[in-house]
């Protein structure tokens, strides 16, 4: 089995509704997300022989999935009052809503499914927090 990895990062504010702890502030990360795709089985012809595919593709649909993320408010559905997401809206402020907590754990879910909507067979997909703390999703 070969596995490829690559990676990119994004800054964004979330919180954590109903955590008991400063977790449930807004704050912010710099969020690591660590791909890694696999195959058995390498081109055999052309520009990517010997390569599952170029890195320099993987590094452009990646950077393209997370990059969405970038500066961004990222909430769960329904955490906020109507009247304070419409307030926050109004101020042209960018925000993504999830249908999740936006915990490491679900964000690396989150870029899993995204990765491999694109055409990748992913093996892993990891997110970093904070530069200590990680979650992985793999399936
Ligand atoms: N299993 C998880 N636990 C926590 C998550 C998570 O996504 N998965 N997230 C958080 C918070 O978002 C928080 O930002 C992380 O807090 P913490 O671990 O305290 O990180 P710090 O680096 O800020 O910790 P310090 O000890 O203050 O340096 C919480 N838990
Ligand atoms: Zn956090």
């Amino acid at each position: 089995m070969y596995i490829l990895k690559t990676e990119h990062s994004f800054d964004a504010a979330h919180f954590l509704y109903g955590y008991d702890g400063k977790c449930s502030n807004i704050h912010g990360h710099r969020w690591r997300v660590v791909l890694e795709v696999c195959t058995e089985d390498l081109q055999e012809d052309g520009q990517n022989r010997g390569m599952y595919v170029d890195f320099g593709d993987l590094k452009r649909d990646l950077r393209e999935c997370v990059d969405a993320l970038d500066h961004c408010l990222i909430i769960e559905t329904g955490s906020l009052k109507e009247a304070t997401l419409a307030a926050l809206e109004s101020e042209q402020f960018k925000i993504l809503q999830f249908p999740f907590r936006p915990t490491a754990e679900n964000m690396a879910k989150y870029f899993h499914e995204k990765m491999q909507q694109a055409g990748y067979r992913v093996k892993r997909v990891t997110v970093y927090e904070t530069p200590n703390n990680a979650a992985c999703y793999e399936e």
